[in-house]
């Protein structure tokens, strides 16, 4: 029987869209990368630098440069064409030209015959996730933005360095808009099974201090300090897109917090936004149910009012 071939196309091969190749290549989670841009030549000039590498990585993966034809066969298509902020616009201030862009790109990758799972990155990224699941056509679980992963990634970061401990264990999310809205609820953030609360507790000299709001002020800045010093940011999204490109692939039902259309959960209807939700083979199998408290609803509800605010414009 023939093996089936695993290939992601990347939709977009700026800074974000190579990253993300390069990401996948050098950890070997796929058989096969399609790149695709507006700028040929750039797509091309990508595909030959990752090409380069190939006689030192653990095996072969093809990588290739073309057209949106490639895309039928893919298991995903993940999409990072678009505008990055620049400095003193927020994410939300893209979305006219990322919107356009991206109704260029949905068409002709469903013309091609895609019928697999749409990984987006472009910003403002839960409403041009809502915008690809509404011109795709496909079923919800296919579409999926990144939405606040990469936030949740920035916040265990932050947690672990200030206890001392691998961020890898501590459990904590960022929900709702990958954007300045964001919230985390705090009631559910465990480090090793104790809950954030009972660390604090235990280590009053220690973390005296400690200002939760702050944190949360911190985790939504994290990119905007980057964009600060370097113009822009793309490994932390590159590697975030990949774990998430891993999970799908490799059937991990692996919990993230990723942007998807909510229906009911969390009290909301007809919104894209961050939510913990279980990865794998179909894409979103499930979305986690955290219970809240009252102060955090309320802040979640914000939220998805922020979002919610364009999306009848979409
Ligand atoms: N979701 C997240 O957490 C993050 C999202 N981003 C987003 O990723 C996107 C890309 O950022 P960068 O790679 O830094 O930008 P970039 O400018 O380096 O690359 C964008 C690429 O898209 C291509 N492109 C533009 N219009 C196109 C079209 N109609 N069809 C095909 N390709 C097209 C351009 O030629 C360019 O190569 C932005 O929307 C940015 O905000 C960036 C970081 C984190
Ligand atoms: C640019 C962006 O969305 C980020 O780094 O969070």
């Amino acid at each position: 029987m023939k093996q089936h071939i695993s290939k992601v196309a990347i939709i977009g091969a700026g800074l974000v869209g190579s990253s993300t190749a390069f990401s996948l290549l050098t950890q070997g989670l796929c058989d096969e990368i399609l790149l695709v841009d507006r700028d040929a030549e750039r797509a091309h000039g990508e595909m030959m630098d990752l090409r380069d590498g190939i006689d030192y990585l653990g095996r072969n993966i093809r990588v290739t440069a073309g057209g949106y034809a490639g895309c039928g066969d893919a298991d995903i298509v993940v999409i990072t064409a678009g505008p990055p902020p620049r400095e003193g616009q927020t994410r939300l201030d893209t979305l006219g030209l990322s919107k356009e862009i991206v109704r260029s790109i949905v068409g002709p990758v469903m013309d091609a015959g895609f019928s697999g799972i749409f990984l987006i990155v472009s910003n403002p990224v839960d409403l041009i996730a809502q915008d690809v699941w509404k011109l795709s056509g496909l079923p919800k679980s296919q579409v999926i933005g990144t939405g606040t992963a990469l936030d949740s990634a920035r916040l265990k970061a932050l947690l672990g360095g200030l206890v001392g401990v691998d961020p890898r264990s501590v459990h904590a999310f960022a929900l709702g808009e990958h954007g300045d809205s964001q919230m985390v609820p705090w009631s559910r953030v465990t480090v090793g099974g104790k809950t954030f609360a009972e660390v604090l507790r235990d280590n009053p000299g220690r973390f005296e201090g400690v200002d939760l709001d702050r944190l949360v002020h911190d985790t939504v800045q994290a990119g905007w300090e980057i964009l600060k010093r370097k113009g822009t940011t793309y490994y932390g999204i590159a590697t975030t897109a990949a774990g998430i490109i891993k999970c799908i692939l490799h059937d991990e039902n692996r919990i993230i917090p990723v942007s998807t259309l909510l229906e009911g959960e969390y009290g909301e209807s007809g919104v894209f936004c961050g939510v913990p939700a279980v990865i794998g083979h179909g894409g979103v199998q499930e979305i986690v149910r955290l219970p809240l408290t009252g102060a955090e609803e309320e802040k979640f509800h914000a939220s998805c009012e922020v979002l919610r605010g364009f999306v009848k414009n979409l």
